[in-house]
């Protein structure tokens, strides 16, 4: 049997990023740089003021104090707006609101609580140093700095500096569409009553949920019968209109089985049984340029051969590190941790099993694994209580209580937001 480690390789290696692509702001959110941004204006764009107060030239105000304020005539009032103000007179000062552009001479702003705040002339009673509360022309960014580096995540900050430079379309990895595709005659979908024999659908719902979770543009459609025609245009269809395609089911040794019934006639797809509980077969290869994944049927597989195989991939097409754990020094959306195992678990020979385990710290603030329920690969209620998949390496069958063991972490869906559009 292959190992998990070769076949995670193989599939990266075949994997690209997507080609970049320029788009608009709200689209580019949360997705990867493709290339570098240097800034073509300055930010602050003029020296403008940081205070609500008066524009002064700090020598005709250097002398103020309480005991002996200044008081000088007001020449005019600037606000923030399209506006060349005029210079500032030696012996006068201008009222100026935060943000405005400072006038030609004055060097200093006295904000308006060291003020009587007076309208035709003004009573000044702290000297502001020269330079106080003025925002100079490209003290953020200077025309010609790099704004953002390629392979930055744009996330809400840096969104907002592409706007402040003026950059309305950066260059991104676009969002994979994902289409998912599940198969078998004894699937019906979700909300309709069961008749002998049937299952309704789930991995279809779970697995465009992973890939709406790791950032793609996914499309799902309704599960399609062990009927290899049926199968084999609804396969063709999404291929033309998709990035990725994923299918679950159909791909061990029964007599139905579909998918490999029909993709095993192109040499594309290569069907391989990897060393590993759950998720022992698998298929994957590159069909005109998409990658296509088959994931086995049973649920916890399906899921758990998504967190190993497809959502590196889904990475690395997004332009971020393959992963897991390919994250900065912020806690990985999916990495790999160390853990305590808390009890004796039982684990198949040869093969590397992933038991679906829940995770605690302890009083030293080592995370403590403990199982999430059944461990059968169709039991998803364990995974759905879990935290991370623990890795039990492939030559042991026994791992005792008190184990350090890796463990990968599950992702947190608390920021996946509505499905969006993928476009055909
Ligand atoms: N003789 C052997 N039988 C099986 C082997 C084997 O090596 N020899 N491998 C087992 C393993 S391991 C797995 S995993 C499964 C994979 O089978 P398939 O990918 O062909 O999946 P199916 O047979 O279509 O379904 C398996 C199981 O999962 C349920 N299922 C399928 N699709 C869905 C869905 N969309 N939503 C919810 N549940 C689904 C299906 O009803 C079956 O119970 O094969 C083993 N057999
Ligand atoms: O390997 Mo299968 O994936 O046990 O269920």
């Amino acid at each position: 049997m292959k190992t998990v480690d070769q076949h995670a390789s193989d599939i990266i290696a075949a994997i690209h990023p997507m080609s970049p692509r320029r788009t608009a702001l709200r689209e580019a959110h949360g997705c990867v740089l493709a290339a570098h941004v240097r800034a073509t204006v300055a930010v602050p764009g003029f020296d403008n003021s940081a205070m609500d107060g008066y524009a002064a030239r700090a020598a005709d105000v250097a002398e103020a104090s309480e005991d002996n304020p200044v008081t000088l005539p007001v020449a005019g009032e600037i606000m923030a707006g399209p506006v060349s103000p005029a210079p500032l007179a030696p012996g006068t000062v201008v009222r100026i609101m935060t943000g405005a552009p400072l006038p030609k001479g004055a060097d200093t702003i006295v904000q308006l609580e060291w003020t009587d705040g007076g309208i035709e002339t003004v009573r000044i009673n702290q000297a502001p140093r020269r330079g106080l509360h003025i925002r100079r022309a490209g003290e953020d960014i200077a025309p010609g700095n790099l704004v953002l580096a390629a392979g930055t995540v744009l996330g809400a900050a840096q969104i907002g500096l592409l706007a402040a430079v003026n950059v309305a379309r950066p260059a991104v990895h676009p969002r994979p569409r994902v289409a998912v595709l599940s198969t078998g005659s004894e699937l019906v979908e979700v909300g309709t009553p069961l008749g002998p024999g049937q299952i309704v659908d789930s991995n279809s719902h779970a697995i465009a949920a992973a890939a709406h979770e790791a950032g793609a543009l996914v499309r799902r459609v309704d599960g399609v019968s062990d009927d290899p025609d049926e199968f084999g245009a609804t396969f063709d269809e999404l291929l033309r209109s998709t990035d990725v395609l994923i299918t679950t089911g159909g791909i061990s040794v029964g007599a139905r089985d579909v998918v490999k019934q029909v993709l095993s006639k192109s040499d594309e797809i290569r069907f391989e049984r990897i060393a590993m509980q759950p998720g022992k077969p698998q298929g994957f290869g590159v069909v005109g340029g998409v990658p296509v994944f088959t994931l086995p049927g049973n649920p916890v597989s399906a899921l758990v051969s998504f967190e190993l195989f497809v959502r590196p991939a889904l990475r690395r097409m997004r332009g971020l590190p393959a992963g897991p754990g390919g994250a900065s020094w912020r806690q990985p959306a999916t990495g790999t941790v160390t853990v305590r195992v808390s009890e004796t678990m039982q684990s198949a020979a040869g093969r590397r099993t992933f038991p679906r385990v829940r995770l605690e710290r302890d009083d030293t603030g080592e995370l403590v694994a403990t199982s999430a329920g059944g461990q059968g690969a169709h039991q998803m209620s364990g995974l759905a209580s879990a935290h991370a998949l623990l890795v039990v390496p492939e030559e042991v069958t026994e791992v005792p209580a008190g184990t350090k063991l890796p463990a990968v972490l599950l992702p947190e869906p608390e920021w996946a937001g509505p499905f969006g559009e993928a476009r055909g």
